[in-house]
């Protein structure tokens, strides 16, 4: 069997719709442009070989809004995974993680520990950001630092180094799995999913 019989013989991969939220005063006035939601659309789509339907927001650090976006993605929008950009500093104004704790479930502390010991491989104020992930319904929302630059380096890790950092992405698909969402598939160029055996669907031949 060749991999395109193989390829031809799996069903296609699930579609996912994605919350992506770009949290900033300066952008969503029209200061500067906005490249919190490139970067996240940009590493998301090389890394996923889902078809992705987008749901994009562009606000300010206002924590009533805030939280009221993150429910609007979940409960109405229908979202399976939201990922934030900004606000998770200590400044007056960054309250994301506030905001996104207002409209938790369940709190998952492992995406923050992992992303801020990440960072750090980056940047020596990485234990500035207090970001944090958590469950709404069937949904996981998690919070990246603003720097455009972070968003890549926290969902990619460090593969090439020894020992390799994992990128806290590698956690997201098995999670989604388990709270009840659509199968996601990583090219493995970009992000190494991890999964238990059992959890596993046949592989899907490399992309072409
Ligand atoms: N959406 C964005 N687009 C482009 N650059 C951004 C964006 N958000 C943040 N940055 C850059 O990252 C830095 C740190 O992000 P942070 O979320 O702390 O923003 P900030 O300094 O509070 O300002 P603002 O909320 O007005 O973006 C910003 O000062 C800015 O240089
Ligand atoms: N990977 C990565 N993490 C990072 C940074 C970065 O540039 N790269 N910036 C740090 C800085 S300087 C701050 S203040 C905090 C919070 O940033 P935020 O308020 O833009 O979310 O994230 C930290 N985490």
């Amino acid at each position: 069997m060749t991999d395109t019989d193989t390829a031809s013989a799996l069903p296609p991969p699930d579609g996912v719709r994605i919350g992506i939220v770009s949290i900033s005063d300066r952008a969503a006035r029209g200061v500067y442009a906005d490249q919190g939601l490139p970067a996240l659309q940009d590493w998301l789509r090389r890394a996923l070989r889902n078809p992705i339907d987008w749901v994009p927001r562009l606000i300010p650090d206002e924590r009533p809004q805030i939280a009221a976006t993150l429910r609007e993605l979940v409960d109405d929008a229908g979202c399976d995974l939201v990922l934030t950009t900004g606000g998770t500093g200590p400044a007056p104004r960054d309250v994301t993680p506030e905001a996104t704790l207002d409209v938790a479930d369940r709190t998952m502390p492992g995406f923050g520990e992992q992303m801020r010991a990440i960072s750090l491989r980056f940047v020596p104020t990485a234990i500035l950001s207090r970001q944090v992930a958590v469950i709404r319904g069937r949904a996981l929302i998690i919070n990246l630092p603003g720097q455009p630059k972070s968003i890549a380096e926290t969902l990619q890790g460090l593969p090439q180094a020894d020992p390799p950092v994992p990128g806290i992405f590698a956690a997201v698909p098995y999670c989604i799995d388990l709270i009840g969402g659509p199968y996601l598939e990583c090219d493995e160029a970009v992000c190494r999913a991890f999964r238990p055996k059992n959890a596993q669907r046949p592989p899907r031949p490399a992309a072409g």
